[in-house]
This record gives C-alpha cells, sequence and structure tokens, in this order.
C-alpha cells in the first residue's frame, strides 16, 4: 500500500504534512439523511480580542455591525469548558467502562480502537508514537478522534470529493448523531461512540467541522480574515475542542478551563493558517484562494497574480503578514500546552514546534509557495522530538499567565 504522507517518520523524507493520508485506504461509505447546521448563540459574554486582527464586532457587507466570527467561536469554547466542569464537579471517572462483549467475540470494541490506532499508526506515525505516551483510555479516544476527523476531511479532501454533495454531508452528520446516540454504524464509528460517552466530549465540535466541509462546497474565496477565521475554527480549531477534554488538563494547573479551551482552539487555527500558506499554489491550481480578499487588495494583489504564481515584492509583504499573524496563533497555543495533563504534552508540543516550522521553510523559499512545497526536513523532525519532550516535563507554571485571578 503507498502511503503518501505520513507525519514525520515518514519513508518519504520530504514529507512535511502532519496528518497525511494514504490514497489506498478508504475509510469511508456512509449512508441515511438528515439536516442540521450549527447555529451560534450569542452568550452575552463579551470576549477580549486576544489579536490586533481581531475583534468582537465587525461590519457586514451592508455595512452594518455584526458578531465577530472569533466572538461566535468563543460562545463555542465556553460552551465546551463549562461542560467539562461540569463533568469534573460530578467526578465521573474516565476509565471505568467495560467494553462490549458480544458471544463470540473476545471484544468488538477492542478491535474497533486497534483499527483506529492501525489507522493512526499508517497516517500520522509520530502522533501515533506520542500518543504511546497517554493512559490506554486517552490514546484510544484520541485514536477515534482522529480517524472521525480524517474520515471526515477526506470527505471533500479525498478521491472521492468530486461526488460530494450537501446530501452526503447531511448523512454523514445524520451518522455522526447516531455515534453519539450510541447507535454507530461501523465498527470505527463504534470506537467513537465509545469514546464520547466515556469522555466529556461535546457534539458541537463535530457538526462544526462538517459544517466547515459544507464550507468548501460552496465557497472558494473569503472577502477577509474574519470569514476565514471562521473557516480555520470549523475545520482545524474544532479538532482542539474534540482533543481537550481526553487530553485532560493538569491536576496542578491553575489554569482556567476557558484559557485552556482557547490555546487548544488557536493551535487549531495557527495550524490551518499554515497549511493554508503551504499550499497556496496546490489550492489555486483547484481554483481556490484561502487568503483575506481584503488583505490581497491592500497589498496591491489580485487572484490572478495568484494564479500567475509570481513571486513579486508584494507577494513578500503580504506573506510576511499572513506568516506573523500565523505565529501570533502558535504563541498563543503555547500557553496552554503546559496546562495539560502530563502525558499529553508531549505529542502536542511535537505537533505544535513541528507544523510551525513549516511557516520558516516557507521564508527559506523565499516566499515561493505556488510552485514549492515547504517541507521540513526529516533531521529537523528528528530533532523537534526531543525539543518537545523537553518542553512537555515543564510542569504547569504557578504564575501562569492563564491563571484564574
Ligand atoms: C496531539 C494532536 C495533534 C492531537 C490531535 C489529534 C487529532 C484528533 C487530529 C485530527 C486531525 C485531522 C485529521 C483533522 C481533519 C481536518 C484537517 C485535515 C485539518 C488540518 C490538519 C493538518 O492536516 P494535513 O497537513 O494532513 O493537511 P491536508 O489535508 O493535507 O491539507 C490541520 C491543519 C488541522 C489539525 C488541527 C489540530 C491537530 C489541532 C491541534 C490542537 C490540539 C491537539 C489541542 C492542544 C491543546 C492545547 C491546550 C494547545
Ligand atoms: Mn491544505
Amino acid at each position: 500500500m503507498s502511503v503518501a504522507l505520513l507525519w514525520v517518520i515518514s519513508p518519504n523524507s520530504e514529507v512535511s504534512n502532519c496528518f497525511g493520508f494514504s490514497e489506498s485506504n478508504r475509510l469511508f461509505d456512509s449512508s441515511k439523511p438528515i439536516t442540521i447546521s450549527s447555529c451560534f448563540v450569542g452568550s452575552g459574554l463579551e470576549k477580549k480580542p486576544k489579536f490586533p486582527v481581531l475583534a468582537s464586532l465587525v461590519a457586514n457587507a451592508a455595512g452594518e455591525m455584526t458578531v465577530s466570527s472569533e466572538q461566535k467561536v468563543y460562545d463555542v469554547v465556553l460552551k465546551q469548558a463549562a461542560l467539562v466542569k461540569k463533568h469534573l464537579k460530578t467526578g465521573e471517572d474516565y476509565d471505568v467502562k467495560p467494553d462490549i462483549v458480544l458471544p463470540g467475540t473476545l471484544s468488538l470494541l477492542g478491535e474497533a480502537y486497534d483499527r483506529c490506532g492501525e489507522v493512526c499508526a499508517e497516517y500520522a506515525k509520530t502522533f501515533y508514537l506520542g500518543t504511546m505516551l497517554m493512559t490506554p483510555e486517552r490514546r484510544k479516544a484520541i485514536w477515534a478522534i482522529y480517524v472521525w476527523c480524517r474520515r471526515t476531511d477526506e470527505l471533500v479532501d479525498g478521491p472521492n470529493a468530486s461526488h460530494i454533495t450537501p446530501t452526503a454531508l447531511d448523512r454523514w452528520e445524520s451518522r455522526l448523531e447516531d455515534i453519539f446516540r450510541g447507535r454507530p454504524f461501523d465498527m470505527l464509528d463504534a470506537a467513537l461512540s465509545d469514546t464520547v460517552a466515556k469522555f466529556p466530549v461535546d457534539i458541537q465540535p463535530f457538526k462544526d467541522m462538517i459544517e466547515g466541509m459544507r464550507m468548501d462546497l460552496r465557497k472558494s474565496r473569503y472577502k477577509n480574515f474574519d470569514e476565514l477565521y471562521l473557516y480555520c475554527y470549523y475545520v482545524a480549531g474544532t479538532v482542539g475542542l474534540m482533543s481537550v477534554p481526553v487530553m485532560g488538563i493538569a491536576p496542578d494547573s491553575l489554569a482556567t478551563t476557558e484559557s485552556v479551551y482557547n490555546a487548544a482552539l488557536a493551535l487549531g487555527i495557527a495550524n490551518q493558517l499554515t497549511n493554508i500558506l503551504r499550499d497556496v499554489g496546490e489550492d489555486a491550481r483547484r481554483g481556490r484562494v484561502y487568503l483575506p480578499q481584503d488583505e490581497l487588495a491592500q497589498a496591491g494583489l489580485l487572484d490572478e497574480d495568484i494564479f500567475a504564481g509570481k513571486v513579486t515584492d508584494k507577494w513578500r509583504i503580504f506573506m510576511k503578514h499572513q506568516i506573523k499573524r500565523a505565529r501570533m496563533f502558535f504563541d498563543e497555543a503555547e500557553k496552554g500546552v503546559t496546562e495539560l495533563s502530563s502525558a499529553s504534552r508531549w505529542p502536542v508540543w511535537a505537533s505544535l514546534l513541528l507544523y510551525r516550522q513549516i511557516l520558516d521553510e516557507i521564508e527559506a523559499n523565499d516566499y515561493n509557495n505556488f510552485t514549492r512545497r515547504a517541507y521540513v526536513s526529516k533531521p529537523k523532525k528528528v530533532l523537534a522530538l526531543p525539543i518537545a519532550y523537553a518542553k512537555s516535563i515543564v510542569a504547569p507554571s504557578r504564575t501562569s499567565s492563564l491563571a484564574k485571578a
């Protein structure tokens, strides 16, 4: 089987992709329709914008002030954090529920998780190795979430993407609801069903990821960063919100639950912005421009310049700004990693350091992300692992900037 992309310890050292997927290993087949789309209900809690580029209010096309994407997403963050706090108060234990054992089988659920582990090992090798440091329950749960995310992404990015319609995504969402109701469709779904029964994982980020796939079907341009931010939340920030309830916050952390979720969200956004900057040429060849149109215009650039793929001084200046913003999100994320439970820190640090290095490589390529794919060399990847480990043994700070007041 030809594995196209693996994470870090890849047979192909030119790989820069953390979560690459094999062309030949299809993980699908969905059925049954339903419609639900995510919506945001204002919490009334004003978020103080963390980034100069973001604000609580933005002007819409008609010039009216409307709630920003950052504010909408922050409401989801608050909801997720509240769920975890409730779970902690009721003192439910993560590691108690036994596997479903049916007559004639040793453990169907055990097999389902093993399969999720195999998928992770195959497509995200180093990430898989990192999960081996986690407790068995947490490790299996992260594998199950990883596989669901991968399958969801495959719907719009895989070889069958041209056949994917909004109806197919509605069916996938219906199937997701069944997972959360304890009625899985296949064995990979069964693993996730078990995970969401054991950990305080909410359905909202999963639904929002599907919403991101819908966005990809209907939209190929982003007017401004506010629109792009929402897309990045849908397809990647959601992964952070799904993972934290499983990874756990360190018992000695003084950070607020909301602040850790916010850092997790920031890591997802940072990863996705980096992914977009790495893939400008590849996306343009598919007719897609995931760059804020207003910022392109301010830099004196048009879509045509991107399709022409010529590195000019205008492009370099534009790219410097985009890279700076992605790094700000990585900086924001860093504050939260130390607050995670000790065994979860290493894989997260590794993922952060490795993905952030893609930005350095874009610079090293003199901003030619049209025809040169930025990748982190194998020696650099290998070097990142002990650095990540050293960072991961730092305990939560007693004077954390995320600490409760
Ligand atoms: C330790 C760790 C990284 C855990 C996350 C495990 C997990 C559940 C990963 C799922 C990733 C996935 C398959 C997402 C589907 C959508 C997608 C493909 C998003 C892009 C990933 C990169 O993929 P790739 O390079 O393969 O891109 P192409 O499809 O080829 O273009 C993304 C860029 C986003 C991935 C986002 C994350 C991994 C979020 C990480 C955040 C956390 C784990 C929270 C950490 C907690 C704190 C407090 C910082
Ligand atoms: Mn991409």
